[in-house]
């Protein structure tokens, strides 16, 4: 299992410093749409450059344009990057394709996308499934559940799970065995993020040895 710190709404300067500090405790880091979406790849670039062993996800939420965007993403220094599962399926193997010729991963954002659709992208080699509750959805209130992860978990897919997920969703969470757990506010708006990230390594290494006993 991967935590990985989504890092939004902060300056490329908050991201560093917020990441230098919780470095130890985590496996992979998002540059968030957000992020994306005010500072460029920019972001991406400087988050590899100061964190080059780690891997970075560029959470470009891609659509359209899919042999551009990825592209951007790859040649900003991007491990990964994410595509929507509700894009068109011609947009989600592009995405695929250009991640393979560039030995890199895509992730497909399951936000609202159809059962049918899923279905396809649970078939594609190599893609991570993102089981994901939006923003708006937390904020409203809105109980969506961990849609399609109780579905996966008997096949051999590589889920990642995100969305509001906190110290006390962490050990449900977990007993999915994901790939990937995706941790944003828990994390960077915590009192002490170091002390909030050490406390999700420790239980995801918990789990790690629970699992192999
Ligand atoms: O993709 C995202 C927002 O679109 C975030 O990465 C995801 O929601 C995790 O952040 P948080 O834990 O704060 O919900």
């Amino acid at each position: 299992m991967n935590i990985q710190l989504a890092l939004d709404r902060l300056s490329i300067e908050e991201a560093l410093s917020i990441t230098k500090k919780v470095e130890p405790y985590i496996d992979w880091i998002e540059v968030g749409t957000s992020l994306i979406k005010e500072f460029g790849m920019e972001s991406v670039r400087s988050l590899k450059e100061a964190f080059p062993h780690k891997t970075i996800v560029a959470d470009s939420k891609t659509f359209d344009n899919a042999v551009y965007e990825f592209e951007l993403c790859f040649a900003a220094g991007a491990d990964v990057a994410t595509v929507l599962g509700t894009a068109p399926l011609v947009s989600i193997e592009a995405c695929m394709e250009t991640a393979k010729r560039h030995g890199k991963q895509v992730m497909i954002d399951l936000l609202n996308t159809s059962e049918e659709q899923v279905k396809m992208c649970s078939q594609l080699e190599d893609a991570i499934l993102c089981s994901h509750v939006s923003k708006d959805q937390q904020e409203s209130g809105e109980d969506q559940g961990r849609l399609h992860v109780p579905s996966f978990s008997d096949q051999q897919v590589k889920i990642a799970v995100a969305g509001g997920i906190s110290i006390d969703s962490f050990s449900e969470i977990a007993t999915y065995s994901p790939h990937v757990v995706i941790i944003g506010s828990g994390i960077t708006k915590a009192e002490d993020p170091a002390l909030a990230a050490k406390t999700f390594y420790e239980m995801a290494k918990q789990q790690k040895e629970n699992a192999h006993e």
